[in-house]
């Protein structure tokens, strides 16, 4: 079931038409469904039940907006976070230490103490040095913290370039082929306890072939660990299910993940966690906007919104593609250019797109935005930064404010010497 539907006519979240958050709020505006994540968390969920007591922590980086989190806290999700700032969020959002796992390239030291002052349940450690540093920042408060080994399998995900995180040459994990070395010297610290390994070698991931891959591999390191005498307990085999961006595309569903994971990961004889990020967030948030002017163009209109990469950097970064569809439905439609107000020939989220024909004061949303979308904003421009609604059936919340660029501005200050 699709919560962002059109009802007479109209686009709705859930049971509010978007026009009424646009009126109460302003755009652009991030709206997000609590009904959808909870949908999405709950079939990820069952895609998982042939596993014994899965660990489900949400990507936080993925949307790591409060009330969010809540709504993930509330299906018994916990949270994957890589940095101080997205273990606060966590804690803030109610989730149980015993539910955060903390992974990242760049821990440092601050977040490893802040890790350990609030005994999260993992640490994955993504190289020797990190995992030298935790054991005696550890050992000398006289803890041993629990940690599981990324490794870096080589597998190519299939994916954008830019987010693909388990080829040899990306900067995420050890190498499979020295994980051994670094397991046992590791293992062998007193300020630790490892006991894992983790695995995510990429985002948006349209097929379960490199997953399985990486999988694989993964389990012949488990048996030869096991072998060489060391207790693997916990294997977090990551995110990076893809979502369809595109009306009509198919991915595989968390089932068919779920049957994979199952078949490979038999007889391993761990606990199993897993980091979803964008298939529980994506689907569920759109970005509400509305059309400052079209502009003629050369072989296209331009439609220039009021958002741009600023709010949502994806189009801009990627290429990405994100669904752009009129709130007030129209059969009429056009081949235009869909670009914000940045001064960037960047910032363009479509060109030459079959769309809705729409002019200046019309409502309009990119779908999909509810994963990395708010979360990468920045106030390139002087623009701000963009609120978040949620909607749950006919009631909708402010859960960010917009942060204009005023707000931003009394954080700077001109120094003395140039008065
Ligand atoms: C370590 C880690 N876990 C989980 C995720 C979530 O990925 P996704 O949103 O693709 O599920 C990411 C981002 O790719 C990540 O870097
Ligand atoms: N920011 C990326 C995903 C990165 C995943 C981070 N590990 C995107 O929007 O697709």
């Amino acid at each position: 079931m699709d919560h962002f539907a059109s009802t007479g006519g109209i686009l709705h979240a859930e049971d509010v038409a978007l026009p009424a958050i646009a009126e109460a709020v302003g755009t652009p505006v991030y709206v997000y469904s609590q009904a959808t994540l909870q949908r999405h968390a709950r079939v990820f969920r069952e895609g998982l039940s042939a596993l014994d007591n899965p660990l489900i922590v949400f990507a936080v980086k993925a949307n790591p907006n409060l009330a969010v989190l809540r709504v993930l806290q509330r299906e018994g999700f916990g949270a994957d976070v890589v940095s101080g700032g997205e273990l606060r969020r966590a804690l803030a959002a109610g989730i149980s230490p015993d539910k955060i796992v903390f992974s990242g390239v760049g821990k440092t030291r601050a977040e490893l103490e802040l890790g350990l002052d609030t005994a999260i349940t993992q640490f994955n450690i993504e190289s020797r040095e990190e995992g030298i540093e935790l054991a005696e920042i550890a050992a000398a408060r006289g803890e041993r913290a629990r940690a599981a080994l990324r490794i870096n399998p080589d597998v190519d995900a299939g994916t954008h370039e830019k987010i693909s995180t388990g080829k040899a040459d990306n900067k995420f994990g050890v190498p499979l082929h020295h994980a051994p070395q670094i397991f046992a010297d590791l293992a062998a610290r007193d300020g630790l306890q490892l006991d894992g390994l983790a695995i995510h070698i990429g985002s948006q991931l349209a097929d379960l072939a490199p997953l399985e891959a990486a999988f694989e591999r993964i389990g012949t390191l488990l048996a030869e660990l096991r072998a060489s005498g060391h207790t693997i307990a916990r294997v977090d085999l990551g995110g990076g299910l893809g979502v369809p961006y595109k009306a009509g595309e198919t991915f595989p569903t968390p089932a068919e993940y779920g049957a994979m994971v199952a078949r490979v990961t038999a007889g391993w004889d761990v606990q199993l966690a897993f980091e979803p990020g964008r298939v529980i967030a994506g689907n569920a948030g759109v970005l509400l906007t509305r059309v400052i002017r079209v502009k003629e163009g050369l072989n296209a209109p331009f439609v220039i919104v009021d958002a741009a990469m600023n709010d949502l950097a994806r189009p801009a970064l990627y290429g990405a593609w994100h669904d752009f569809d009129a709130v007030a439905e129209t059969s009429e439609r056009v081949t235009a250019n869909i670009v914000g107000p940045i001064c960037e020939t960047g910032d363009t989220f479509a060109r030459d797109r079959d769309c809705p024909a729409l002019v200046a004061g019309d409502l309009a949303v990119f779908r999909t935005a509810g994963a990395y979308g708010a979360t990468m904003a920045s106030s390139y421009n002087s623009r701000g930064f963009v609120p978040e609604v949620l909607v749950s059936g006919s009631e909708f919340a402010v859960v960010a404010d917009r942060i204009d660029a005023g707000a931003i501005m009394d954080a700077e200050r001109v120094p003395d010497w140039l008065d």
